[in-house]
């Protein structure tokens, strides 16, 4: 997509001269004030101008779904078994089958639709909320109900929620690669452009909807919202977000096609075998019919995707928000957690322990401070972006960023007026805090005697405060200011200070480090962050949040290894992950370290190394990609815009809900609704529960689809070799089939995809992604339990049979639904006895049994026995069916009894 396209053809250009104007006159134009515009207006422009969205976006629409039921291998082998029965005129098979087809096709229909529906949902609680200006005070909003005219705050990690001309900016950048391709940020300036015609990309003083804000911070007036957008004239972009398979319904759709190509052939060798024994044409193709359609797993497509969902909604109630449906799966094999360590592992609420000074320390809710402790402590409220607010009912309230909300509450503690300091000592010039650098600088004009509290500081020049990470500090430092005076910062002041950042981080506390430096006003340096004189380091307590230490330890317990990524200093680094339980040996390491590290070290390193400390984003991808080369399968947590392109490239990207940034939350698989990193353990075992439902249902269908393969070929054969009546070349007919496939696999199978967790899923290594579906011996399982499914049916079928019991096909059908539900409760568990999991830990199964049964005595005992072909069954033929199913329940059971007394059993299959 070209520039020119985007302005030369919109066919809904209304006013592009935005950028030619100055900041006055827009705001004249689209009548509104820089204080914004009042709650009243904002609701009437919504009315004339409509909600801020682009029409609908995502998901697929509900005819693709229903279309793609109908086009799989499986219903079309279907629908030419219906055909072929139509050709043979037998119109009720035709008309049964045609039926079957398009109760199994809705049913899938059914539960797609209901996934992409869940998916749907749950992007759109992801939906970002904007600050804007209404009736003089600034609000959060949801992104859809932003108007033009609206004033809006943009930070780094803000998507542009509208079309903007900007009003004001701070070292305001933008990124625009979704508008123009164009992947390096723009800077950005409010001043009026020349040139009416210029492209989008040129547009500098606007900011246009969808694009990313990847440093400082600005205020923009909404020129155009929703469809009337830039980006809402792309028409390409709004069919995008296509829904993504994941790995295993690829496999499974595979392993559905297999079997249904294997039905084909089955179908060819019974009809072979058939015709040897003289069956008629018709018959021969029935039965192959019938055969078909034993074989093909017709529930499977739904179950997963069920199972898919019910996992997403589980994932959910426990905080984690999936953004796309992969994830689910991918999470269950998840085997390094790389997670940041402020406000995931710790809580993110801080508070100011100590305040070091070159000439003692002060204590919050301590003595009076020092005048240079109220040096310090107006540098840290000065430099700092947390507000302070009255809010109704709850009194004064600190709002930001927690490391700066503690410091004004020092400052407060320390007895100085915020407020007032703030109004008097207006902010002139910005570097913003970014996490590369580790600290941020304002500039502010002389103190000229305004403020008693900094009395010792020189009152002619401007001041440039600075906080942030102590060891970039000091080496940007000349001096310090000791005693009311500023000195040379010498050795011994050097090693004061690197002493006490070692023994504040060594406890675990986040230490920052206060600067000013000083210059005359006009002046502006090239680089304003040296020539630093140290005025205090301050140490900041933020424990570890109580639930993740028991996290950490059954996340290990799992086979996965948790990594500490932080930006904060290696000691405190070490102290938060020493109390976690994280990286017990392997030490710490840090990203100037890591730079220094050849390749292979550095591979060496990212899987020995449990705590990496003061690391830049860009480290944290070149982590995730070390890791994954060497097999990992690896989730990453990130928060910040530049956390982006890791999360990217992570197999499960985790973002924060509540202090993630628009743009990371946009890159990210699943979202945090907590910020915790328990939550991500939990959502793990949620994925490992739904990777073991899947294969138990797969399992389940196949032993069952094997048992009635074994039936359809095995119950011509004896009638080859022995003298034929010519009357049951046909073990089932398709419609009895048919219907077996929708009890079991269909019904029974939905309610594995309800299973709680097996015993031990949180004790075992994670599964291989991508690896076979039957490993750990549930190959050998399954085939044996088909096996008994399939010879125990056709020894009773044989039975009645040769004893001229007419019954005898009502019996080999009543039998092998009673087998699969018998199998359906032994297959709940691959390990622990149905009496440790308990009869009513899945209610869904019980009732979906119960209805399985009475729809086997309807088919029996109702006039929809004589259209599946069913004769009545006395009571001694369904206890002896009965009996079949409770046996193979009691002998899978005995079989896993077994096992657990000789320490083996179905595993997951990594070593
Ligand atoms: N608002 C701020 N102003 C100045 N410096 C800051 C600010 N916040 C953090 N720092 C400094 O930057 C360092 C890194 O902070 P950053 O926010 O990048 O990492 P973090 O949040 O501690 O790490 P993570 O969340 O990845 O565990 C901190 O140790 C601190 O020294």
């Amino acid at each position: 997509m070209s520039i020119e396209n985007l302005t030369a053809d919109s066919p809904v250009e209304t006013d592009p001269s935005w950028h030619v104007i100055s900041v006055e006159d827009a705001l004249e134009r689209i009548d509104s004030r820089a204080s914004g515009i009042s709650t009243a207006e904002a609701e009437e422009r919504l009315k004339r101008y409509g909600t801020n969205e682009l029409v609908d976006r995502g998901g697929k629409p509900a005819w693709k779904i229903l279309w793609e039921q109908f086009t799989s291998v499986m219903v079309l082998i279907l629908i030419a078994a219906t055909f072929l029965s139509l050709i043979l005129g037998k119109f009720l098979e035709a008309g049964a089958i045609g039926g079957i087809v398009l109760m199994f096709a809705l049913l899938g229909f059914y539960q797609e639709y209901r996934a992409e529906k869940a998916i749907a949902a749950l992007r759109q609680m992801t939906v970002p909320t904007v600050r804007v200006r209404r009736d003089g005070v600034t609000v959060s909003v949801p992104a859809r109900q932003v108007v033009p005219g609206d004033v809006v705050h943009l930070d780094a990690g803000t998507v542009v929620p509208a079309d903007l001309r900007l009003l004001e900016v701070v070292s305001l950048r933008i990124q625009e690669a979704a508008l123009t391709g164009e992947s390096e940020a723009v800077d950005k300036k409010t001043t009026p452009l020349a040139g009416e015609d210029l492209p989008v990309g040129d547009r500098i003083n606007m900011a246009f909807s969808g694009t990313e804000v990847t440093y400082g911070r600005g205020v923009g007036l909404v020129i155009a919202t929703g469809m009337a957008t830039q980006l809402g004239r792309i028409a390409d972009l709004l069919q995008g977000v296509t829904s993504e398979q994941t790995p295993l319904q690829a496999r499974l759709d595979h392993v559905g096609k297999q079997l249904a190509l294997l039905g084909v052939v089955v179908a060819g060798v019974v009809a072979i075998l058939g015709a040897l024994g003289g069956e008629t044409w018709s018959n021969l193709v029935l039965t192959a019919i019938s055969v078909a359609v034993a074989v093909i797993p017709e529930g499977l497509p739904a179950v997963v995707t069920f199972t898919l969902a019910v996992g997403a909604q589980r994932m959910l109630r426990r905080n984690a928000l999936v953004r796309k449906l992969p994830a689910v799966e991918t999470l269950g094999s998840v085997t390094t957690i790389c997670s940041d360590k402020t406000g995931t592992l710790t809580q993110n609420k801080m508070t100011v322990s100590t305040l070091v000074l070159p000439d003692g320390t002060w204590t919050p809710g301590g003595d009076a401070p020092s005048s240079a402790a109220l040096v310090a402590l107006a540098a840290g409220a000065l430099c700092n972006n947390a507000e302070i607010r009255h809010v109704d009912g709850e009194g004064i309230k600190t709002i930001g960023d927690p490391t700066e909300t503690c410091l004004l509450e020092a400052a407060q503690a320390g007895g100085i007026d915020v407020v007032t300091l703030r109004s008097v000592m207006a902010r002139i010039g910005e570097l913003p805090f970014d996490s590369e650098r580790k600290r941020m600088s304002t500039r502010h004009a002389p103190l000229a005697g305004q403020v008693p509290e900094l009395a010792q500081l020189p009152q002619d020049l401007d001041l440039i405060f600075v906080k942030g990470a102590v060891d970039g500090l000091l080496t940007r430092a000349t001096g310090v200011f000791a005693d009311g005076a500023i000195r040379a910062l010498d050795d011994a002041a050097r090693a004061w200070v690197e002493d006490t950042n070692k023994d504040l981080a060594s406890r675990g506390q986040r230490v920052l480090g206060l600067a000013v430096r000083l210059i005359p006003p006009g002046r502006t340096p090239a680089d304003p962050e040296t020539d630093l004189v140290l005025v205090g380091v301050v140490g900041i307590i933020d424990p570890p949040r109580p639930e993740v230490a028991a996290a950490v330890a059954t996340c290990q317990g799992a086979g996965i290894r948790p990594v500490m990524i932080t930006g904060d200093h290696p000691l405190t680094a070490q102290a938060i992950a020493r109390e976690l339980g994280i990286g017990r040996d392997g030490g710490v390491l840090t990203g100037v370290e890591l730079d220094r590290l050849d390749a292979e070290e550095f591979d060496h390193a990212s899987r020995t190394v449990n705590v990496f400390a003061r690391v830049s984003p860009e480290h944290k991808l070149r982590l995730v990609d070390s890791l994954q080369r060497h097999g990992q399968i690896v989730a990453m947590t990130g928060d910040g815009v530049n956390d982006a392109p890791a999360l990217k490239k992570s197999d499960i990207g985790v973002a924060m809900g509540i202090t993630g940034t628009d743009v990371s939350k946009e890159a990210s698989d699943m979202v945090l609704r907590d910020d915790n990193f328990a939550t991500i353990i939990a959502a793990v075992e949620e994925g490992r529960v739904i990777y073991d439902n899947l294969r138990r249902f797969v399992s389940f269908a196949v032993a069952g689809n094997l048992g009635k393969i074994i039936v359809m070929v095995g119950w011509p054969i004896p009638f080859l070799l022995l003298p034929f009546d010519g009357t049951a070349a046909v073990a089932l007919l398709p419609l009895q089939l048919l219907w077996l496939n929708l009890m079991t696999d269909g019904l029974l199978g939905l309610a594995m995809g309800k299973e709680p967790a097996e015993s031990k899923v949180m004790r075992r290594p994670p599964h291989v992604p991508g690896g076979s579906l039957w490993t750990g011996g549930l190959g050998r399982r399954t085939v044996w339990i088909g096996l008994v499914i399939g010879f125990v049916a056709l020894g009773i079928g044989f039975w009645y049979h040769e004893t001229g019991n007419p019954a005898w096909q009502s019996m080999l059908f009543t039998t092998l639904a009673f087998l699969q539900i018998g199998q359906a409760f032994a297959t709940r568990s691959h390990h622990d006895s149905l009496t440790t999991i308990g009869w009513r830990s899945n209610t869904l199964l019980l009732w979906i049994a119960a209805l399985v049964l009475a729809l086997q005595l309807a088919a029996l005992y109702t006039p929809l026995g004589v259209f599946l072909r069913l004769e009545p069954l006395g009571a001694v033929d369904l206890m002896i069916a009965a009996a079949t199913g409770v046996g193979l329940l009691v002998l899978i059971e005995s079989v896993k009894a077994v096992d657990r007394r000789r320490g083996v059993g179905i595993s997951i299959g990594r070593h």
